[in-house]
């Protein structure tokens, strides 16, 4: 295929709910939404899953824009591809933006499944009908709030609970869920909140039985991490130190994780997710696809990736309705009985509701 045109697209898309973190909160939803079209006219989507301010990592939906008009866009167009593993290779000269490097292959990978007539689950080699999704949940005001917030996604069918901690908002927290919960899966994540120095706090949370911690410490180490993992039970989950195949073994090798959450654009994309997909089957270590909050585009990709065998453990990949009024997709995803079935039909497998895009956008550009 040879990608002849580009649109990029700023979406504003307000969420249903506030979702709150160690960092701050996120309310209106801004992002970017890509559309590439091949010289025969079919078309693929990627989205951004890059913030509109930098708190979770570097990206934000700027420097997206920035990065796909000034170097990928142009490296992409009119260029032979005849499969979407070469995009990365075509990239390898741009160093990290592995959000911005994602929204593109992300579209490719969507052509390339078209044309092949396969489902993009099938395209990457997914062998489920169905994933089991659990629930990513912000700070909320009190311990009750909480409560009645996740009793509310296990009556949905939710088949695990994340909660969002940071100091001074941890023990008490968890304390209370798990008693609330006895037998739940739940898990903590902490976004980098803490240091070597709580090292007593987080041994605290080893009697809850969480089944993972994730990204307790500093968002690029994974030194520290293996040393915190040496002294606590709790099983330590890598998110943000983990931008390549290349972090996920070293990781894995240090000894700094025991799972690891796999965000698409995180790694720069499925290509990469699947290669660290594979490395981890092989080395026993289950991966799980993290959220970033996304539209009917982003969840999409998501789902396919899950089809992965080794995404052993529920994502956080909720139904369109948890987020928003309505999606950009159709069908919306529906999460039901805490499974989202996964699409059989080709490309991404879902709908994009053109009028519902525009209806969202603040801003576009075309590139030929
Ligand atoms: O998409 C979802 O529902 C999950 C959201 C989620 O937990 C996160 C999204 C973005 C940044 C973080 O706060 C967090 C995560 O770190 O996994
Ligand atoms: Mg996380």
């Amino acid at each position: 295929m040879k990608i002849t045109e580009i649109i990029i697209r700023h979406l504003q898309m307000e969420m249903k709910f506030s979702f709150t973190t160690s960092f701050g909160t996120v309310k209106m939803k801004n992002f970017l939404l890509l559309e590439a079209k091949d010289e025969s006219g079919t078309i693929g989507w990627g989205e951004s899953v890059a913030f509109d301010s930098p708190w979770y990592t570097e990206e934000t939906m700027k420097t997206n824009w920035h990065m796909l008009e000034d170097f990928l866009i142009p490296l992409i167009l009119n260029k032979e591809i005849h499969h979407p593993d070469e995009v990365s290779e075509i990239f390898a000269p741009i160093r990290k933006n592995n959000m911005a490097k994602s929204t593109i292959e992300g579209a490719i990978w969507d052509i390339y499944a078209q044309q092949t007539r396969q489902s993009l689950a099938q395209a990457l080699g997914g062998t489920k009908d169905k994933i089991e999704v659990g629930i990513s949940i912000g700070i909320q005001n009190s311990i009750d709030e909480l409560i009645e917030v996740v009793d509310n996604y296990l009556k949905e069918g939710y088949k695990r609970i994340k909660v969002k901690i940071k100091p001074g908002l941890d023990i008490e927290i968890i304390r209370s869920l798990r008693s609330a919960f006895p037998h739940i899966a739940i898990m903590a994540d902490a976004n980098s909140a803490y240091s070597l120095d709580d090292i007593d706090l987080l041994q605290q949370l080893d009697e809850f039985q969480l089944i993972m911690i994730e990204q307790p410490l500093a968002s690029d180490d994974i030194i520290d991490h293996a040393k915190l993992q040496q002294q606590i039970i709790t099983p330590i989950c890598l998110d943000e130190s983990i931008n390549s195949l290349e972090d996920a073994r070293k990781a894995v090798e240090l000894g700094s994780t025991k799972v690891i959450n796999i965000k698409i654009g995180r790694v720069g994309g499925l290509t990469e997710a699947k290669k660290i997909h594979d490395y981890c089957a092989t080395v026993g270590i289950p991966v799980w696809c993290g959220g970033m909050l996304e539209a009917g585009i982003g969840r999409a990709h998501n789902i396919a990736l899950t089809s992965l065998p080794n995404f052993i453990l529920p994502g956080d990949t909720a139904g369109s309705s948890h987020y928003w009024e309505k999606d950009v997709i159709e069908p919306e995803v529906m999460a039901e009985n805490g499974y989202i079935q996964v699409p059989q039909t080709v490309g991404i497998g879902y709908e994009v509701n053109r009028q519902i895009v525009e209806a969202y956008t603040v801003e576009k550009k075309i590139y030929r």
